[in-house]
């Protein structure tokens, strides 16, 4: 089967590769692609990002025509004037099913959210208080503010599973 990512970043695409070898007992071609997620560089709410994920999947499904597209889109979003990290993840199936699911969500330390809401995007924020190149493709903002006890590759094989579950759910 084929299975299309649209994004070519580290950490989405081994959680991607990582769920579905575990899940699906068969032979896989993968394809990345980099596709538009049709919402701004840093979405601001769960609706953008959600928006974003579905965006991606589209694209990607109807890029490459796969058996599954996945979109993965991360973002940030305010709880009571907090704000927090989230991820969403959106699956597109062959026949145009599009199937949607949210990873773990964890506030974020003033300093940061101050930056974000300036207009800064989160990833290059996040580069610099760490000192460190493209975080984003590695522990990303779960994995620094988690001591890596969840890094962003294991936050989206949450949601990986998730929504390869719901496929096996209403597949029967
Ligand atoms: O190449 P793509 O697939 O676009 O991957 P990305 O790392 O840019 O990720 P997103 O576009 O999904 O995320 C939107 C923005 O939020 C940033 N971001 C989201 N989650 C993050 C995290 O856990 N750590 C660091 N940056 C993050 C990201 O770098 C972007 O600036
Ligand atoms: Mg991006």
């Amino acid at each position: 089967m084929l299975v299309a990512i649209g994004t070519k970043n580290k950490a989405k695409i081994s959680a991607v590769e990582t769920v579905v070898k575990q899940l699906l007992n068969e032979q896989i071609e993968f394809q990345y692609i980099a596709v538009e997620s049709g919402v701004s560089a840093q979405p601001m709410s769960d609706a953008e990002t959600r928006e974003g994920a579905i965006n991606r999947a589209l694209n990607t499904h109807t890029a490459s025509k796969a058996d599954f597209s996945f979109g993965l889109e991360g973002g940030v979003k305010d709880v009571g004037g907090v704000m927090y990290v989230c991820n969403w993840g959106t699956l597109v199936l062959k026949d145009g099913t599009i199937i949607t699911a949210a990873g773990a969500q964890i506030p974020l330390p003033n300093v940061i959210a101050t930056a974000v809401n300036s207009g800064l995007e989160l990833g290059p924020v996040m580069d610099e208080y760490t000192q460190q190149n493209d975080i984003r493709q590695h522990s990303g903002a779960i994995g620094i503010f988690t001591k890596d006890l969840i890094d962003r590759k294991e936050m989206f094989e949450h949601v990986i599973k998730l929504l390869i579950g719901q496929y096996f759910f209403q597949k029967g």
